[in-house]
Parts: structure tokens; sequence; C-alpha cells
């Protein structure tokens, strides 16, 4: 339907509907593909008919919507999936998407909204107050501790216990004055062209703002599945370029094991086409990593739930969590000493704006805003060779990221 009332600007428009959203307690979602110029937004019309627990079908029958995925499921931090009750495109701002199958109570939202829209003052200045999850704010490790968890990880690699594990870690910082979360979307937006960039705010998962670099399961619009290994850190200084970045054997091997998990997995669906570039040096805002690009062309194997499978195979992956699987997770269960929630899960649109297509990715260089203050998260992958200063300083590098819509230090 055309956009009700006057349509001044797409931020404008953009921040009308995060404005109904956050007053009225309900799900919104905001996000900007890798190498794209538009943002794309969903709003659902209930917080409960988004728990959803299970890992959202990528078929394209299965419901439209953007999944928003914890590391780990729980009460506390439950799996999210946004039902696509309406849809808003920059790119053709003078609409609005009305999902047809909308139920009875949502109508009367439907209704709102659109007499919210219809009579919201056309202003840049319009105040966003983002939900705040009920969850208390996470532990926040010292340098000490950090360190004490990475020789800890590297003690059990020792012992053979682990191959590799991700420690992370979660880090406090006042937001400045006059902190604008879509300001900030825009922020990210403007400094990193190639990530996923998301704003995602619940009632129940509070509010998330993050530049990921890493894509977890995609569906194009030629039916291409892809997937990809990430892992190895360096900063990209002014001398460097992606394709004179050097690569300690740590590095390759860290990476080498997440590349070898999505094989793993690809056999356990007895898959054996697929294509498999790299590993090849990429650049993520001030940072390099080393990739490899996994794509199956899904109208030429007779397996089309591919992409929903490998999603449940996939998430946790090595690049959050470590090899072996399960021995990794249980190692970050009992020694990280604080809750992840949403950083390291996943996150995207599914079906949306069309059905067949979904773009998956893992949730990381984010943050949690709270009230006056942000949480920001970072991990490291450790092998028997790491080192915990460096291992420190990797995160900060990382925190940087999306800390950098915050101005000044994160400590
Ligand atoms: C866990 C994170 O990054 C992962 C992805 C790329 C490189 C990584 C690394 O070098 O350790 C991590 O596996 C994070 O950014 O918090």
């Amino acid at each position: 339907m055309a956009w009700p009332g006057e349509a001044p600007d797409f931020r404008i428009q953009l921040r009308q509907i995060l404005a109904f959203a956050f007053q009225q307690g309900l799900p919104v979602a905001l996000w900007r593909l890798p190498n794209m110029q538009q943002a794309q937004l969903c709003l659902s019309f209930s917080d409960e008919a988004a728990f959803v627990g299970l890992t959202p079908v990528l078929e394209p029958k299965a419901p439209a919507g953007f999944a928003f995925f914890p590391f780990r499921d729980s009460d506390h931090n439950p799996a999210q999936f946004l039902p696509a009750n309406v849809f808003f495109d920059t790119a053709n701002p003078t609409e609005l998407q009305i999902s047809t199958a909308l139920e009875e109570e949502d109508e009367a939202h439907m209704q709102e909204l659109l007499a919210f829209l219809g009579t919201a003052p056309p202003s840049s200045s319009t105040p966003l107050t983002w939900h705040v999850s009920p969850q208390p704010v996470p532990h926040t490790a010292t340098r000490a501790e950090y360190a004490a968890l990475v020789r800890k990880a590297v003690a059990t690699i020792e012992q053979g216990h682990l191959r590799k594990v991700v420690s992370s870690r979660a880090a406090r910082q006042l937001l400045p004055v006059g902190f604008d979360v879509l300001v900030a979307f825009g922020e990210l937006h403007r400094r990193y062209p190639t990530a996923f960039v998301s704003l995602v705010s619940t009632p129940s998962a509070g509010t998330w703002l993050g530049a990921t670099p890493e894509k977890l399961v995609e569906v194009d619009e030629d039916g291409v599945f892809r997937t990809m290994a990430l892992a190895g850190t360096q900063p990209l200084t002014p001398d460097l370029t992606p394709q004179t970045a050097m690569w300690t054997g740590k590095e390759i091997e860290e990476q080498a094991l997440v590349a070898r998990y999505i094989v793993s997995c690809f056999k356990q669906l007895r898959l054996r086409d697929y294509d498999e570039i790299g590993p090849r040096t990429a650049a993520a805002g001030q940072l390099l990593h080393l990739r490899t690009d996994f794509a199956v062309p899904l109208r030429q194997v007779p397996h089309p739930t591919l992409a929903t499978d490998m999603l449940r195979l996939l998430h946790p992956t090595s690049a959050v969590g470590g090899m072996p699987r399960q021995a990794a997770l249980d190692f970050l269960q009992a020694y990280e000493g604080y809750d992840r929630a949403y950083y390291s899960g996943f996150l995207g649109p599914v079906n949306m704006p069309n059905p067949g297509i979904a773009r998956v990715f893992v949730n990381l260089r984010c943050l949690q805003l709270r009230e006056d203050e942000a949480i920001l998260y970072a991990g490291t992958g450790l092998t028997a060779f790491s080192d915990p200063l460096r291992e420190w300083t990797e995160t900060e590098l990382k925190l940087a990221t999306a800390g950098a819509v915050l101005g000044g230090k994160v400590d």
C-alpha cells in the first residue's frame, strides 16, 4: 500500500516506524545487506509471536520474517523470529508492505500504525527510546580474568581435550550525550559498506546494533546456497593490503578448522558437489581475516532443504565456539563466566521481501544498548599457540568496530 500521509524522507520514515515500535512495545529489525545502499525494516505486531524456539526454516514456503537467535538457546535468551507483518524498503519509500495474513488482534495494531504514520510530525528530531533487555548487565572480564581464561583454554588444548576454542568477553561503555540509535545505525552503514549492518530491538532481547563480516547461510535470488569459513585476525594497517598480508601457522590452522567443519557438514548431508574458493584475505572494517567461500547451486543438486539443514548443523560454528564442537561449548559454559546472549548467535531476513531468499549472518562486532550504556562483545579463536596479551589486544580491536559509533575508548 502507499505510505500513509506525507512520505517526507526515508530517514524520517524509518524514525517514525521505530518510534511506533518502541512506544507500542513491538519487535522491529532494520538492516542493510553487504555492498548495498538501501536499508530494509521489518515490524512485528506481537512480541509473543516472535518466540519460536526452533531454528528457522529457510525454504520458500516457510514464513517470512527476521531471525534473531542467541548463541545458546535459553529462557533468558529465547530464539526469536520476527514475523514480517510490515516491511519497508528505503529503495521504495512511498510504499509500505503489509502482510496479508494478519490475525484479528494484529489488525488493531495495523490501524494504529497507519493512524500514527498519517499524523506523526515529519521530524528528524523525534527521540527514540529503544527496548532494554530485562536481563542483568553481564559480567565484564578484566584483563587479568581474560588472561586466566586464555591460559585455561591453552592448557585444556595442550591436554588434548580441545583443538580450538573461541573465548570472548563483554565490555561496558557509557553512551555519549545525545546518542541516537538511528544515527548510530547510519554511522555503521557508512563506515562498513561490506558488512551486514543491523539494528534489532525487541522487548525481550533488548536492542542490538552491529556490523558483521560473517555470512552463516545464504540462498540468493539465483538459488545459490553460500556459506563461509572466517577466522584469523590481524589489524589492517596503512602499509598492508589484503594481497600483501601474511598469516602465521596459528591463524592458518584456526581458519582451516572452520573450513573443515563446514566440509564435514556437507559430508553429513551426503553433498559432494560444492565450490570452495580460498582461503583468501578479506578486509572487515579495520581488520583482516582469512576466508574460504563455499557455494552450491541448489537448482542442480537433489537437496532442496540444504540451507535449513546446514543452518542447523553449522550454528554455532567453530568461528564462535570451537572444535570439537560440544567439548568447546562445554568449556565455554564452564569457564567463560558471562552470558553471551545474542552475541555470536545469528540474525537476518528470511523469505523477505521475496520467498526463496534468505540471508543469515553470525552476530559479531555488535553491541547491546541499555538505557545509558552499551555492552560490547568480542571473541578470539584460541589454539595451543595463543598468547593471553595478544588475545586481549585482538578483542580490543574487534570491540572497536561497533564501538566506533560511541566515540571515546572502550574498556
Ligand atoms: C568471534 C569473533 O570473530 C570470529 C570471526 C573472525 C575471526 C575470529 C578470530 O580471529 O578469532 C573469530 O573466530 C568476534 O568478532 O567476536
